[in-house]
């Protein structure tokens, strides 16, 4: 099988594999071997010993070649690049997995801030690339320093690892010197009828999506920065998906939540870039002065939404069906037998979740969807702690989220199976040029 390139509409440039892209072809094993040479002192791992990347020692441009060879290779070697005009993990395919961490920010000075991004953009353009972070870990030669890499992705190669961060409401209080650059759209969302809101589990300073066809790339990648950040930021809250319940490519299977119904059919397709241009990227003239660092950026908003699968379980198919406004099995609107046939959401019933969401009667909003599953044991009563990690990405939160939300809250027949149980909105930084750290358009300013 050959391995070659696709456009990665996120970025607007190439994804790539392995084989493909010189600069990428460093497997972690091999940069395992390059850097075993590299001083690691005793007690330096973490913060210090990470940043040594930005002082000139990255990783990135040294290494051997990984194997390269696409019978064993696969698909795990495609890279995403990080650069762009936009970060990746936004209008990127949709990756199978997930790992989403919130962060207290606990650094006390903007330069501490501005380090805190710098040692994270350097050790993201790496883990993106399938590599290993600072010294690099079993074969550092340092037996009496704990590794840099914490090395649970030696051979895992990069699995599409997107690393895509946000900065939310509280970051821009009077700490780092920031209010003035609070986009007016990064408002805080208002409380909503039945919201279940854990505030721990809610909310935080900065985030990151970390997305990758496998479980264990994404999780290393969230453990990888969470140490780098040890005593500038660590983590509020977390979450873990899996299953992909969007896609942003309407040429492949449209994946299923855990009710059972295809998510994800009306999702902004990612080479629709007028659409994108529309209803998802932050535009020049959307804010102004010290706010208008975020043009080509985005605005996410993360709800963790359990599903109470047991009620839905007993529920009939055709009330589900009814529910929800499209059938099960094709997941065409109702009256309908295609999956993406046209429809007038008028004609779905009047509580029905795809009437109330419809672009139609909210102003025209739409935003891209990207959640993911979750399964997170049971609640002590026997029931699945199971449901949707929701993440949507939009222009504005204050035209999208928040209204349709607002409509649903009141009358979508869905919500008596659903409970909100943690939240957070964020402005998405925009891309990061090839030399650039990620926020460096609003620590700037
Ligand atoms: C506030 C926004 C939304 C929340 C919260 C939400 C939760 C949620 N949705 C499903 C299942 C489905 N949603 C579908 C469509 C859909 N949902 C929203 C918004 C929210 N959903 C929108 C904007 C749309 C698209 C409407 C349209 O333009 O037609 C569908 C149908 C398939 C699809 O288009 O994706 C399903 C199924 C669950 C289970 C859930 C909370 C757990
Ligand atoms: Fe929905």
């Amino acid at each position: 099988m050959a391995l070659g390139t696709g456009t990665d509409s996120g970025t607007g440039t190439t994804t790539t594999s392995a084989a493909a892209a010189p600069s990428t072809r460093v497997s972690r094993r091999g940069l395992l071997a390059a850097l075993g040479s590299g001083a690691v002192g005793a007690g330096l791992v973490g913060a210090g010993v990470l940043a040594a990347e930005v002082s000139g020692r990255s990783p990135s441009s040294s290494g051997s070649a990984g194997s390269g060879d696409p019978s064993t290779d696969g698909g795990s070697s495609a890279v995403v690049p990080f650069h762009g005009e936009h970060q990746a993990g936004i209008a990127t395919d949709v990756q199978a997995n997930l790992h989403f961490a919130a962060f207290d920010v606990t650094a006390t000075s903007r330069d501490d801030l501005v380090a805190l991004l710098q040692d994270w953009t350097a050790a993201a353009v790496a883990l993106t690339a399938g590599k290993e972070v600072g010294e690099g870990g079993a074969s550092s030669g340092k037996p009496l320093a704990p590794p840099s890499d914490t090395g649970e992705a030696v051979d895992l190669h990069a699995n599409r690892l997107t690393l895509t961060v946000g900065a939310g409401p509280s970051l821009f209080d009077s700490r780092f010197g920031l209010s003035a650059a609070r986009p007016a759209a990064l408002v805080d969302l208002p409380a909503f009828p039945a919201d279940a809101l854990v505030p721990e589990r809610s909310d935080g300073d900065l985030c990151v999506q970390a997305c990758a066809d496998d479980p264990q790339v994404a999780v290393h990648a969230i453990r990888t920065l969470t140490r780098i950040a040890a005593g500038r930021a660590a983590v509020r809250w977390a979450q873990l998906g899996y299953g992909r319940a969007a896609t942003v490519d309407p040429n492949a299977p449209t994946p299923r939540n855990l009710f059972g119904f295809k998510d994800g059919t009306a999702n902004p397709a990612a080479s629709d870039t007028a659409t994108l241009d529309d209803q998802v990227w932050v535009q020049r003239g959307d804010e102004s002065g010290a706010a208008a660092w975020v043009v080509g950026g985005s605005y996410l908003v993360a709800r963790r939404i359990r599903m109470h699968i047991e009620t839905w379980d007993r529920t009939s198919l055709q009330e589900q069906e009814q529910v929800i406004g499209r059938t099960k099995g094709a997941g065409a609107p109702l009256g309908h037998a295609g999956e993406h046939d046209s429809f007038d959401p008028k004609t779905l019933p009047a509580s029905s979740h795809v009437r109330l969401a419809h672009p139609t009667l909210n102003g025209g909003a739409q935003m891209l969807r990207r959640g993911y599953n979750f399964t997170d044991g049971t609640d002590g009563l026997g029931h699945l702690d199971a449901g949707l990690f929701f993440l949507a990405y939009q222009r504005d939160v204050r035209k999208a989220f928040i209204p349709i939300q607002t409509a649903l809250a009141r009358q979508d027949a869905l919500s008596e199976y659903l409970e909100h149980t943690a939240s957070g909105v964020w402005a998405v930084f925009p891309g990061v040029p090839e030399g650039g750290y990620l926020g460096q358009q609003l620590l700037s300013t």
